[in-house]
């Protein structure tokens, strides 16, 4: 199984969004090219885990060069429903307890391990990376979510934000630099001569 997550390409806009988690070393060599030509990626990580955010910069960031040069970046810390802050943002059902059906229950809650400004700092570390100026770019503030996969939180938040963000800038992209393509269906076929050859 792949462990990338991937927005399958729209039809109209060519558009695709590479999700990147902190997945299994054997996938690391299909980042780079899921990333292609990319106008928006995902960074993904789990907040209870800082290593995941860590990785994101030492083994992704790197998979996104072949991205398209404005490409726009969201870093995502999941699985917020585990923690005590998803707690009081409503996630999630009640704790284990011998009365709680099984199917009901979910793992005791702990502190929630990454903070939203160590993904903020990542962000900035990616602007500077990538060589862009803050202002040229969406706010970290705005590119950086706290989710839940599970519960849905800030899911719908997160692709709207980006689909808001990405389409007109693909419009505007395609208006400028307009496809080359020949229409085939307005083609004619050469008549041909007594000889047999084309005119
Ligand atoms: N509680 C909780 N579990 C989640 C969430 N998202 C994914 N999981 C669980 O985490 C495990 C790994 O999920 P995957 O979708 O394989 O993600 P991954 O990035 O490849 O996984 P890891 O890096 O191993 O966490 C699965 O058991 C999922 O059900 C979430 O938001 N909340």
């Amino acid at each position: 199984k792949q462990r990338g997550h991937f927005l399958p390409r729209s039809r109209s806009t060519n558009l695709s969004v590479p999700l990147l988690p902190p997945g299994r070393e054997q996938f690391h060599g299909l980042g780079s090219m899921y990333c292609r030509g990319a106008a928006a990626i995902i960074l993904a990580y789990d907040v209870n885990h800082p290593q995941s955010l860590l990785e994101l910069e030492d083994r992704f960031l790197g998979l996104t060069d072949t991205a398209s040069k404005d490409c726009l970046f969201a870093i995502v810390g999941n699985k917020v429903d585990l923690t005590e802050e998803g707690a009081l943002a409503g996630q999630e059902k009640e704790e284990c307890s011998p009365d709680t059906d099984a199917g009901d229950c979910v793992s005791p809650r702990v502190p929630k391990q990454v903070q939203l400004e160590d993904a903020v700092a990542l962000y900035k570390k990616i602007l500077k990376y990538k060589m862009l100026d803050e202002q040229d770019v969406p706010a970290a503030e705005q590119m950086c979510f706290e989710t839940s996969a599970k519960t849905g939180y800030n899911v719908d938040l997160l692709f709207e934000t980006l689909f808001d963000l990405v389409v007109p800038m693909i419009l505007q992209q395609r208006a400028e630099n307009p496809p080359h393509t020949v229409d085939i269906s307005s083609h004619k076929p050469p008549k041909r001569t007594r000889s047999g050859c084309c005119a």
